[in-house]
């Protein structure tokens, strides 16, 4: 293991400042019990970046990352800059984040933790004991293709490209497949074959790779019947592996099933161990500034990026098992408190998780 570590930090827009803060802290804290230097650096991405560089991904941030041994990132984008052409949206700098460091593979746990089923939305019978990860394409397909905006004979065109290359399946259709394998041994492969030609490629890649595989139980569902099976019956799922929109609107399905999307972590990794750890969930710019964010998907990044770039699979088990143990304490912020007028504030949260933390990890 090295003792010093580069990590990019993209605080980005909205609530992204409050939880990056929270989730440095932790970060600062691992180190000192470990004997571990993290040199967090920070960069501009989303809103805050178009605003002082005039971009939303300036060459700089990219440099940063590229050189960092992994990255660390909060959430873009916010009303403020909603009307913006698309070059000039913060989103458009995530996806040019993700696509510069080549992080083709998203990876999204969705597991519920005993402590929070009363925040589902679902009944606790359909809930409990969720344990599912969403592999999501995510450097392909429609949010990359080419898009045009013209004049037609009925009024304004808009055109969006969806292309899958049988190498850029493979290599997501694989990832799946080894989470799997370490796993449950369930793989749902997830498209739209009754439809889309890229969805029937997608399937026949699949079913191909399969064979390396014989171990692992592959099976194919469709995009809608697996939205709705998510909510029927989502105990069902081990591991689901689908391209890049799919997988979008699916993880934050998912995410609902329990508690609240601001419990979500995940990882978008590179070829190798290179990734870029960060919520699932957006900016939040309705609760932005009020401080009462839960941090709580950010830390469990901080424990994801530990475990899948840096090797500290010991201290990654710490960080969540500090996260459970506040939430099993029955410490909630109000996203997924039952009643409101207990909820805790972001920074309130965060000191509880290090307090936790400072426990059980001890002095290297
Ligand atoms: N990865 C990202 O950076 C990312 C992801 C999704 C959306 N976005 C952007 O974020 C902005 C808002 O999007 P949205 O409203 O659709 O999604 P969102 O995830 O920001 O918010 C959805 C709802 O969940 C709540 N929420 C989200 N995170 C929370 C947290 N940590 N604690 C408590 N509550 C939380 C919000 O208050 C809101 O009610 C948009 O500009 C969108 O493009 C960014
Ligand atoms: C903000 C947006 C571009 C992004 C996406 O669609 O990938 C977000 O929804 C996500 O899930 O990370
Ligand atoms: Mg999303």
């Amino acid at each position: 293991m090295k003792k010093e570590y580069r990590i990019a930090v993209l605080p980005g827009d909205g609530i992204g400042p409050e939880i990056m803060q929270e989730a440095v802290k932790v970060l600062t804290l691992v180190g000192e019990r470990e004997g571990v230097t993290f040199t967090c650096e920070e960069g501009r991405i989303g809103g805050i970046a178009i605003d002082t560089d005039g971009t939303p991904l300036p060459e700089e941030t990219v440099k940063l990352a590229k050189q960092a041994d992994a990255v660390l990132l909060g959430a873009v984008g916010g009303p403020k800059w909603d009307q913006n052409p698309g070059h000039l949206r913060p989103e458009t700098g995530l996806l040019g984040i993700r696509k510069a460091l080549g992080l083709f593979a998203n990876i999204r746990p969705a597991t519920m933790h005993s402590s929070l089923v009363e925040a589902s939305s679902l009944k606790p019978e359909v809930v409990s004991g969720v344990d599912l990860i969403v592999v999501r394409e995510l450097t392909g397909g429609i949010y990359f293709g080419e898009k045009k905006r013209y004049d037609g004979p009925n009024g304004e065109v808009a055109e969006d490209q969806c292309i899958y290359h049988e190498a850029e399946i493979e290599r997501i259709v694989r990832v799946g497949f080894d989470i799997a394998r370490k796993r449950q041994k369930r793989l749902v492969s997830v498209d739209k074959a009754n439809v889309l030609e890229s969805s029937r490629l997608w399937r026949k890649v699949a079913e191909r790779v399969a064979a390396d595989y014989p171990d692992v139980e592959l099976s194919h569902q469709l995009v809608d019947s697996c939205a709705m099976q998510l909510v029927r019956e989502p105990k069902q799922f081990d591991v689901i592996v689908t391209e890049n929109m799919f997988g979008d609107i699916l993880s934050d399905q998912a995410a609902m099933l329990t508690g609240s999307i601001g419990m979500l972590s995940s990882a978008s990794l590179a070829a190798g161990s290179f990734g870029l750890y960060e919520p699932v969930h957006g900016s939040a710019p309705d609760i932005a500034g009020k401080g009462i964010a839960n941090p709580l998907a950010t830390i469990l990044s901080v424990a994801m990026m530990l475990r899948l770039s840096l090797g500290m699979d010991e201290a990654a088990n710490a960080v969540e098992n500090a996260v459970w143990s506040v939430l099993e304490a029955g410490h909630r912020t109000g996203d997924i408190a039952s009643d409101r007028s207990k909820a805790i504030g972001t920074v309130e949260m965060g000191q509880l998780v290090r307090d936790e933390l400072s426990k059980t990890l001890v002095q290297k």
